[in-house]
């Protein structure tokens, strides 16, 4: 049987001023399942990253659905994990009093429990005994693991992890990484990874969801997605990045993304597009069902290239 649909979102557009940067994204997580959201800058990833946490800036305008519903149950069922460990954590308070703070408002609990599961929180993530310290007194390490303490305190069944542009640096990209997969491992927590980082998905991620223009473009088994792309546009993202044991660039996509209300008719990936025909300058691709894999693609590959 399959683990339950922690996390099931419909038809999600996201909008500014009347214009969609986010155009009708669904995709559903399972329990234990990391999910990485991938694709170049402007793509919408981190939109609708924040549109899951209820997060989206007040001048958004919203449309479909995503269960759990975030009204009620978000600090519970669907919680952050920030990448920015200072800014994320109160200087002038207590690790142990932010987590157990954080812990009372979700849950009715009186203060010794909410600083006993506090201590649980830190204790998982491996810096027991910092409770009483504060942020400033703890190394860039372990202020880390606070926040991922302080992410998964309330045991959340869906984790969302957006990682900045600016690259953080490979070690602590990997310690996060490793502390929510061990997560996953004990407690089935499920997780949403917004990335660039193609070896991370490849190491860490169940299922890859490509996004282009708004839209999701390809979605399907990680490794599969990324060894034998269906879409021309996840098979030339991958051929544009550089590998360790091959030639430092292969081939460039040509361009850039479009950006939101200045879309290309038609597919949005058809001027850069090696094999786009007539058609697709003519109309979107629809979504379609190709081995398991979903492609929104006028002409996917059949057989796959190897990445
Ligand atoms: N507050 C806003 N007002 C207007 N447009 C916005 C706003 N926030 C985002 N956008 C636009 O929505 C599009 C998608 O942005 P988003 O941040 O989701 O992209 P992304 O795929 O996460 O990129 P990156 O990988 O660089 O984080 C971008 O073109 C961006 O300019």
């Amino acid at each position: 049987m399959e683990p339950e649909v922690v996390l099931s979102v419909r038809d999600l557009r996201v909008g500014f001023g009347g214009v969609e940067a986010v155009r009708g994204v669904s995709f559903e997580v399972r329990a234990g399942e990391v999910c990485a959201l991938v694709g170049e800058s402007g793509a919408g990833k981190s939109l609708t990253a924040r549109a899951l946490l209820g997060m989206l800036p007040r001048e958004a305008t919203v449309s479909g659905t995503v269960r759990p519903d975030l009204s009620g149950a978000r600090g519970r069922r669907i919680a952050l994990v920030p990448q920015d460990a200072l800014s994320a954590l109160s200087p002038v308070h207590r690790v142990g009093d932010q987590l157990a703070a954080a812990v009372r408002s979700v849950r009715r609990v009186g203060r010794r429990e909410a600083r006993e599961l506090a201590a649980a929180a830190l204790d998982r993530v491996g810096i027991p005994g910092t409770a009483r310290s504060y942020p400033h007194e703890l190394s860039g390490g372990m202020r880390q693991r606070a926040v991922i303490a302080m992410a998964t305190v309330n045991e959340p069944d869906v984790l969302v992890a957006d990682e900045p542009t600016t690259a953080l640096d490979a070690d602590r990209r990997e310690r996060v990484l490793g502390l929510l997969a061990a997560r996953r491992e004990s407690r089935g927590t499920a997780l949403v990874l917004v990335t660039h980082d193609m070896d991370a998905v490849r190491r860490y991620a169940h299922r890859a969801l490509v996004m282009y223009a708004g839209r999701v473009v390809e979605a399907g088994p990680a490794r599969e997605v990324l060894a034998r792309p269906r879409s021309p546009y996840m098979a030339g993202l991958l051929a544009s990045l550089p590998r360790p044991d091959g030639p430092r660039r292969l081939y460039a996509l040509p361009g850039a993304p479009p950006v939101p209300g200045a879309l290309p008719p038609g597919c949005a990936f058809a001027p850069r597009c090696p094999r786009a025909a007539q058609v697709c300058h003519r109309g979107e691709p629809p979504e379609r069902e190709l081995d398991g894999r979903l492609v929104a693609c006028h002409h996917p590959d059949p057989a796959g290239e190897p990445g």
